[in-house]
């Protein structure tokens, strides 16, 4: 017994490695089409591995040894927008980089937005670029790198506006453009109802780590997507607090001392905020 335990512990220690590895990779994937591939490659090696063990099959035992750099390369093509968008969170560093007087002008002018929008049943959908470019989904759109205002974005998604169609994508406090497609998620979702502005919504922050901002037309209602989660149905006052949150203070000791502070000092400053983005 001693000598089994005093010979194996080592390939012991390697297999909960091994397991702890797979499993973050698994949990790092699972939200994504990869993940479905992966696990379907990871069972037929298995399986393989498995009746080669057991029959002693030379050619098949061959080809797994042989395959599997091929299998390497393929990993690296079928992962490759996850790979980019890890290695792009890893890489940048900068976040919101202005001021926080500034920052929290805009806040404040996008949660006006969006409460009017959300009044007037105006369908909107916002992304909002943090450290991931959205160049590629501006280049969707149109170009129009404007101050953003609530009365520019009800223009925009007026109905028969001719921009009102997609999304407006917001960079450094400022509308880079408008029309932009946004990937759709591919995610099952529960609530079958969810439509194509909440799906673009979801798919982008899964995919970027933007905040995606949607009213509905239909309803009214606001959502804010983060990390390819959608955070639905908030009141007025949940939207304030949660892009506060987002936007200036992180996850806030105390919520409402950031909203009233953030009510109380951008009545006072706004006017001198709103000259300091269109610098
Ligand atoms: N991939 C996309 N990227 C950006 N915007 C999109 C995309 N797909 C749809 N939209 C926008 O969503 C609108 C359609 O919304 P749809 O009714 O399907 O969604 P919804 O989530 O049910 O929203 P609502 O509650 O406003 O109806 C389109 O007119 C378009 O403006």
């Amino acid at each position: 017994m001693w000598q089994f335990i005093d010979e194996h512990w080592k390939d012991a220690i390697e297999i909960l490695v091994l397991a702890f590895l797979i499993y973050q990779l698994y949990r790092a994937f699972r939200a994504t089409r990869g993940a479905q591939i992966l696990v379907g490659l990871g069972l037929i090696l298995v399986v393989l591995a498995l009746i080669t063990q057991i029959f002693q099959f030379e050619v098949i035992g061959w080809l797994i040894t042989r395959s599997a750099a091929v299998l390497a390369f393929a990993l690296l093509v079928i992962f490759q927008p996850e790979l980019r968008n890890g290695l792009a969170r890893l890489g940048s560093s900068r976040f919101f980089s202005f001021s926080s007087k500034r920052r929290l002008a805009f806040v404040e002018r996008l949660a006006d937005a969006v409460v009017l929008l959300s009044k007037k049943r105006i369908g909107a959908l916002f992304a909002i670029q943090r450290d991931i470019t959205l160049k590629e989904q501006l280049e969707t759109g149109v170009v129009l790198d404007a101050q953003f205002t609530p009365e520019l974005a009800m223009s925009v998604f007026f109905p028969k506006s001719p921009l009102h169609d997609g999304g407006m994508i917001i960079a450094d406090d400022r509308v880079a453009g408008a029309a932009c497609v946004f990937p759709v998620t591919e995610k099952e979702m529960q609530d079958r109802s969810t439509g194509l502005r909440h799906r673009a919504a979801i798919g982008l922050t899964e995919r970027t780590d933007a905040i995606a901002v949607v009213v509905s037309e239909e309803t009214g209602s606001i959502s804010i997507s983060e990390n390819g989660s959608l955070h639905r149905n908030l009141t007025e006052k949940q939207f304030r607090e949660k892009i506060s949150e987002i936007f200036i203070s992180g996850p806030p000791s105390n919520e409402t001392e950031t909203v009233e502070k953030l009510d109380s000092e951008t009545s006072v400053s706004s006017s001198s905020d709103r000259d300091m983005v269109s610098d």
